[in-house]
């Protein structure tokens, strides 16, 4: 039967709290008319006021702390059909991905994606985030740079706008959530200790027996250390935890500071030559002094090689603030967001990484012990977007459109006839692909580049095309006009803001780049790729002035360019 947590209704969280601590405390039910067994269960039958709502125990669980009541049986019943890990985290997002799958629609007439046309998917892009409990700065950041990056995409034949648009939210999603998979980190000598933290209840006990069971099958000895001294029946519950994984539980009963039981527990695994040691804290129903304290000092004792913050999914946004705070706190090194199976937006999963600068690393979706995954950002948004095979027609199509475009400027290339145009097209391919350095890592060679010289690039970049944009469509055709007359660079310079001398080393560059990509066309055909250097030196934000441009002592009016781009640029400059 499936059973519904007391944690697992929201906003009644802190009620179930409370009757879960009452059963495992006292001889009386919470609604003071039940009784409750030895063992801290329920009888059957017995009714709670949660709000203004009844909720009637139809019968009780392991260590008191799972119930089903009738109102989440018959919820759980229809879930329970769909009970396979991959449904269960799409349930979570059925609400976002419906509301987005009806987003895709409206673009469905159009036949490019413009400022104009994607302004109102966008805001019903904001809206179903909003509704997601996505927090409101990283929506906000979100949609800006999905609208980016969607009008900047012009058109890919055969791909409709609606299918680019599905494409680029989920580039952006799996961005938000981290790009790719945050692994656990292991010690390089001794045992990996993981210390757990987090509010009560959020499911932390359960994380380390999951996560115990997670080690072991990968073959790693696992111990647990039980250090919350507060809650009553807490090391109890991991010992029980620890009997149904079979791995060790070390506790120190309760009168002892949860430091030194870590640190005993620390040096018994270490005399047992345990791999992975997890360690269990007390929760607090708020982030309070004292409770930081503790942690520290556990932290400080023990000195873990990974943190891991427990957070409950249910809580939304607030979780990822959560993280934040236990980040800047305690110093984290990521999160175990939980509760994935239940009825929260998804909100946490989208939040957490942008709000906290860390990563999710697992997702806790159901109570068993095997309800536990590593977390893939984007295999979470291809859930939410649900549409794996427009995703990878898009990919498909695009790469054609790379090969043929870049056959058509091999072509011009090997003709010596880059000009401007080609310039800006490449320039916008660039800006395209989001940013350089994915684009640089492909090219052999230019994998050096550090991400500020790739920054620099794009601003540059973007300076270059400011003046380009300036240029007359004769002019951006034929730049030997533009070496050859000051005055035309001039008037560029005025129009585009940028001084003549900036300018001029453009002019340059082009002939430059022309010249080196001919002598690299011819290289590569050989085999060789000699060219990368420069090619890299003029994309570095052309640091270096490339010789015969203004930046010379005594700057002329016409260009000269020197090395090996003599013999291309030969013919124009001076006047
Ligand atoms: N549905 C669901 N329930 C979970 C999940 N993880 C934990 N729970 C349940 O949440 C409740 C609280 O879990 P615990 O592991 O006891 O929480 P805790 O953080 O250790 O609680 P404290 O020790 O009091 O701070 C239990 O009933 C768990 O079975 C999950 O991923 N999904």
């Amino acid at each position: 039967m499936q059973t519904t947590t007391a944690a697992a209704w929201k906003g009644k969280n802190e009620k179930f709290r409370e009757i879960s601590h009452y059963r495992q405390s006292f001889p009386l039910c919470a609604s003071t008319s039940s009784r409750l067994t030895a063992s801290g269960g329920c009888f059957s039958s017995s009714q709670f006021r949660v709000g203004k709502k009844n909720i009637r125990i139809l019968g009780n669980e392991l260590l008191g702390k799972q119930v089903v009541t009738s109102e989440s049986f018959s919820s759980q019943q229809s879930r329970g059909r769909r009970r396979n890990s991959v449904v269960r985290a799409s349930a979570v997002f059925d609400n976002l991905s419906t509301n987005l799958e009806a987003i895709w629609t409206k673009l469905r007439n159009q036949d490019v994606l413009t400022r104009e046309n994607v302004k109102e998917p966008m805001q019903d892009i904001r809206r179903a985030l909003l509704e997601a409990d996505v927090s409101l700065p990283v929506v906000r950041k979100f949609v800006k740079s999905v609208t980016e990056k969607a009008i900047g995409i012009g058109v890919i034949k055969g791909v409709r706008p609606d299918q680019q648009l599905v494409k680029v939210v989920n580039d952006e999603l799996v961005s938000l959530m981290g790009g790719s998979r945050a692994e656990i980190e292991f010690a390089k000598g001794g045992p990996t200790v993981i210390l757990m933290a987090g509010l009560q209840g959020v499911g932390k006990t359960t994380a380390c027996g999951k996560l115990a069971l997670y080690f072991k099958k990968k073959g790693k000895s696992v111990m647990m250390v039980a250090t919350d001294i507060y809650r009553p029946a807490a090391i109890d519950q991991l010992l029980t935890l620890g009997r149904q994984v079979d791995a060790p539980v070390f506790e120190a009963g309760k009168n002892i500071k949860p430091a030194e039981i870590a640190r005993r527990g620390l040096t018994e695994a270490k005399k047992q030559k345990i791999d992975v040691v997890i360690i269990d804290t007390a929760g607090r129903l708020q982030v309070d002094k004292a409770m930081m304290n503790e942690l520290k000092e556990v932290k400080s004792t023990v000195n873990p090689t990974e943190v891991l913050l427990v957070v409950d999914a249910m809580t939304g946004q607030e979780a990822a603030s959560l993280v934040a705070a236990f980040n800047l706190e305690l110093g984290i090194t990521g999160a175990i967001l939980t509760k994935l199976d239940g009825d929260s937006r998804g909100g946490a999963a989208l939040s957490v990484k942008e709000v906290s600068g860390k990563p999710i690393k697992f997702v806790g979706e159901g109570e068993g012990m095997t309800a536990l995954e590593p977390f893939y950002p984007d295999r979470m948004a291809s859930r939410i977007l649900g549409m794996g095979d427009v995703l990878s027609f898009v990919e498909k199509a695009q790469e054609v459109m790379v090969q043929e475009e870049a056959e058509e400027m091999q072509r011009r290339i090997m003709e010596a006839k880059f000009d401007f145009n080609d310039f800006l097209k490449q320039t916008r391919n660039l800006a395209r692909m989001g940013s350089m350095g994915g684009l640089m890592k492909l090219i052999p060679g230019m994998n050096k580049i550090s991400p500020q010289q790739i920054s620099e690039a794009e601003k540059s970049l973007k300076v270059m095309e400011s003046m380009i944009n300036s240029m007359t469509k004769q002019e951006r055709e034929n730049p030997e006009l533009l070496a050859q007359s000051p005055s035309r660079r001039r008037r560029i310079a005025v129009g585009s803001g940028r001084s003549q001398e900036q300018v001029s080393q453009l002019v340059s560059q082009l002939f430059q780049m022309r010249a080196r990509m001919k002598n690299l066309s011819t290289m590569m055909q050989g085999g060789s790729v000699p060219g990368l250097g420069a090619l890299e030196e003029q994309l570095s934000g052309g640091r270096k002035a490339p010789p015969g441009t203004a930046k010379r002592r005594k700057p002329k009016p016409g260009l000269q360019v020197s090395g090996p781009a003599r013999s291309a640029a030969k013919g124009f400059g001076s006047k």
